[in-house]
């Protein structure tokens, strides 16, 4: 039964979910890093918001893991290149929290045009300062969304409602979706220009880091007011502070921090800021969403191999994942063979999806033939990582499709190009599940691929099939199943001998030895 650590607060309905579909579920929050480092390797999945910092230190001492699951969607706590490269599938909530936090932002607008905490702090206290708090009004004020993805839409769409002019920076926002939206598509410099009000919706990245910087305060409206219920680091604290002070700036409105949790800020204390504690996604819906979503997508995948929003995996659906199983399985082999035979540089791969293969989500399939195929030739490669780190050595990925297929309903064929010679080999599956190698370098073969395999190349010459026969058997290996295949008589031959052990060195000289061996491998899968 495979195990899952929750390692932050999550709704209590995520335990229910993993325990009715057979996961073992333990609940430990607050870990200091060592104390997680300590516990991570006995588990196969974790479940986490935004408080657990799944470092390179964490993922190292991951032996067991195999995804990680953010009840959420930023995933700035997790070292995602890490995880590629340990093959843990990191996977997002994308939707489940993103009306909760747009709610918050338009909450945050409303809090600085009417400086409601302010108000409220200043009732609460006895004060009755009513001249005090005189707040702007917000229909026809123009918005500016930095960021229009999900979270930056809703809020365009909700202050649409509020009768607020709405425009947007966002490089990729598609122009019939800014229409659809009622929002104005500009470049920053003009949003920056003619926002009353700034939203910021983007994730931080090198490219949105700063976005609001000093300069780019400096150009804004005086009077402009400032949101970001986004993420800390989108906005230069320090310029925004000596905005505030010296009014150019009348109001910020921070859910987010550069260092978080916030306990000391420069911005603390100023009395056109309204803070809350990282607080966008904290409603009761939304976190039964992130929660419920986060346990589905674990289980699914650690039970079925479904891949539901995963940032370095393809998706496969539930639905997908048992139709894939046994093309993965063909997929690994294929690669696994071509990797095993390669001896120099490899520089691009050509996979041909033929048949019925070709009408299915093919690229988790590419992802296992890579993973195949690099495993033999490089240290510790999986379905996550392997296309990224065949990305990474330049070589080049070829995927062709075609429904069309001559004796099989379903052939993949893979060929590999080295720095020396360009081999191939196909594969199919006999009865929709049993993988079958159905051709190596063009000449026809049918073999079932076994734990120890030993795979020749000889001339076709009479009596050599004999010779090898007792090679092995001289050495006390016992032949398991034997497939031939041949050019033409005389010609060059191929053998795929399954035998039921490793061969060892001396046997393979042996064989090596033998009149007409071209080439003599031993195979593990
Ligand atoms: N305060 C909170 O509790 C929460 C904060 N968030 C944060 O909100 C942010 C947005 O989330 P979603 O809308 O769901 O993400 P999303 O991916 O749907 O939207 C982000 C948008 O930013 C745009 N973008 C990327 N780089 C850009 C750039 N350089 N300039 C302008 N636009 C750029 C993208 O094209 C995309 O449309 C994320 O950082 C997320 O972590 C999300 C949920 C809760
Ligand atoms: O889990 C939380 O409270 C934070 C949510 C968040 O920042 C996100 O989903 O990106």
């Amino acid at each position: 039964m495979p195990k899952v650590l929750v390692s932050d607060k999550l709704s209590p309905r995520a335990v229910d979910i993993f325990k009715a579909r057979g996961v073992e579920v333990d609940v430990k929050t607050g870990l200091k890093p060592e104390e997680l480092i300590a516990i991570i390797g006995d588990y196969d999945g974790l479940a986490i918001r935004s408080a657990t910092k799944v470092t390179k230190d964490v993922l190292e001492a991951a032996t067991n893991l195999k995804v990680v699951g953010r009840a959420g969607i930023g995933v700035d706590n997790v070292d995602i290149p890490v995880a590629t490269q340990k093959g843990v599938v990191v996977m997002n909530t994308p939707y489940g929290n993103a009306i909760t936090t747009a709610e918050h932002a338009v909450a945050m607008m409303f809090a600085l045009a009417r400086q409601i905490p302010q108000a409220n702090a200043s009732t609460h206290a006895g004060k009755w300062e009513k001249s005090k708090f005189m707040g702007v009004e917000l229909t026809g004020k123009t918005l500016g969304i930095i960021g229009c993805g999900n979270i930056g839409s809703i809020v365009a769409e909700r202050a649409v409602g509020l009768r607020m002019r709405v425009i947007a920076f966002d490089p990729f926002l598609p122009p019939e979706r800014a229409l659809d939206l009622g929002v104005e598509k500009v470049d920053l410099d003009d949003l920056i220009a003619r926002s009353d009000i700034i939203s910021l919706h983007t994730p931080l990245t090198d490219k949105t880091r700063n976005i609001l910087s000093a300069e780019a305060i400096g150009r804004m409206k005086s009077g402009v007011r400032i949101i970001n219920c986004a993420r800390g680091g989108l906005v230069d604290e320090a310029a925004l502070k000596a905005g505030l002070e010296s009014g150019h700036v009348a109001g910020a409105a921070l859910d987010v921090f550069e260092q978080e949790p916030a306990k000391d800020n420069p911005l603390f204390g100023l009395d056109n800021v309204v803070c809350t504690p990282h607080l966008g996604a904290s409603t009761t819906e939304a976190q039964e969403n992130v929660a419920l979503q986060v346990a589905e997508q674990i289980s699914d995948f650690l039970l079925t191999g479904a891949v539901t929003n995963a940032l370095n995996m393809p998706a496969v659906s539930a639905e997908e994942a048992p139709r894939l199983r046994p093309y993965m399985k063909l997929c690994g082999e294929l690669g696994g063979f071509a990797g095993q035979i390669t001896e120099s540089g490899l520089k691009s791969v050509r996979i041909e999806y033929q048949g019925d293969v070709a009408g299915l989500n093919t690229r988790p399939l590419s992802a296992a033939v890579m993973q195949g195929l690099l495993t033999p030739l490089l240290e510790a490669v999986n379905m996550v990582s392997a296309p990224v780190v065949a990305r990474e050595r330049g070589i080049e990925i070829k995927e062709t499709k075609s429904e069309s297929c001559r004796n099989y309903h379903s052939l993949i064929r893979l060929e590999v190009t080295t720095e020396r010679q360009t081999r191939s080999v196909e594969g199919t599956l006999f009865g929709d599940s049993l993988p079958r190698i159905v051709r190596i370098n063009d000449i026809p073969v049918e073999a079932e691929l076994g734990p120890d395999m030993l795979y020749l190349i000889n001339e076709d010459k009479p009596g050599f099939i004999g010779s090898l026969g007792s090679t092995l058997g001289d050495s006390g290996i016992n032949i398991a199943s034997f497939h031939l295949g041949r050019t033409d008589a005389g010609g060059q031959a191929i053998c795929l001998v399954q035998v039921d052990g490793p061969v060892p060195a001396a046997t393979l000289e042996a064989v090596r030895a033998l009149p007409h061996v071209v080439q003599a491998k031993p195979l593990r899968f």
